[in-house]
């Protein structure tokens, strides 16, 4: 796991050139969006790059998550969001950024078929990734399987009041339930990049990189994956035990090596 401490416009920057070295190299990759304040200065840069000739057009993308029942208009459904924060602001194909269908009359069989929809296009290139205050990646809660796949979840209280943010503030109008791919199929995407930023994140960060793994904390799942980014701020990485060596190790970085 490659930990990297800088300002957070550093961190977009990073995490946006690792998106475009990949779609240079291979512009038919596949994407994992993630929703959530964090990647957010990730895509303001991806649209950015677009505009100086960063094409999206071969690329297919996949979205970790969504709300169960919101309404097809609902700005909050994550599918509208995606569609808000990046895929209308580059040129993907029609169709080509998938969700999991929150609405769906079979929620299982719209989790198998997610699932499948994923091996079919050969899995996930880059997987773009935040964190929760609790350790959840996508919405794999605390007590989440190891082993999880796409499937339905319940929302734990700390999540619906972290996100009430973004429902007026009420906790009440956050759904209680969503659909989100499982800890195995995120850890099945060839690169993982996840952004943290701000202290209620350091708790979380810390646990992800130096803790346990653990289904309390589910993010510390990644420390198995082979080529995991985990890219944060000073006030994220405050309880980092070995801050200071990641420091020295990115400081000593060979330019040519990449995230
Ligand atoms: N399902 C999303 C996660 O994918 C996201 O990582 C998390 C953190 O959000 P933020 O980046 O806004 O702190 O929020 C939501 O629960």
């Amino acid at each position: 796991m490659e930990v990297v401490i800088a300002p957070a416009g550093e961190l977009a920057a990073l995490a946006a050139g690792a998106v475009e070295e990949l779609l240079r190299a291979r512009p038919d990759a596949v994407l994992g969006l993630a929703t959530g304040s964090s990647p957010l200065a990730v895509y303001d840069e991806l649209a950015r790059r677009h505009k100086d000739g960063l094409s999206f057009s071969r690329a297919r993308a996949f979205m970790l998550d969504e709300y169960v029942g919101l309404p097809a208009d609902h700005p909050e459904r994550y599918r509208n969001v995606i569609e808000k924060e990046i895929a209308s602001r580059v040129d993907f194909a029609p169709g080509a950024v998938q969700g999991p269908d929150g609405l769906a009359d079979d929620l299982a069989a719209a989790c198998a078929g997610y699932e499948a929809a994923i091996a079919d296009a050969g899995g996930v290139d880059l997987q773009i990734l935040g964190i929760g205050t609790d350790g959840h990646i996508a919405f794999n809660e605390p007590g989440s399987s190891l082993a999880s796949r796409t499937r339905i979840k319940t929302l734990t209280r700390q999540t619906r009041e972290d996100n009430a943010r973004f429902f007026g503030g009420s906790v009440d109008d956050v759904p209680r339930h969503c659909l989100t791919q499982g800890l195995a199929t995120i850890m099945e995407a060839r690169h993982l990049v996840l952004l943290a930023s701000g202290r209620a994140k350091a708790e979380a960060v810390h646990q992800l990189v130096e803790g346990p793994v653990s289904a309390m904390w589910p993010a510390t799942i990644m420390q198995l994956h082979p080529h995991a980014t985990v890219l944060v701020d000073d006030a994220a990485a405050s309880r980092l035990q070995l801050a200071d060596y990641y420091r020295q190790t990115y400081a000593d970085k060979p330019a040519w090596q990449g995230l």
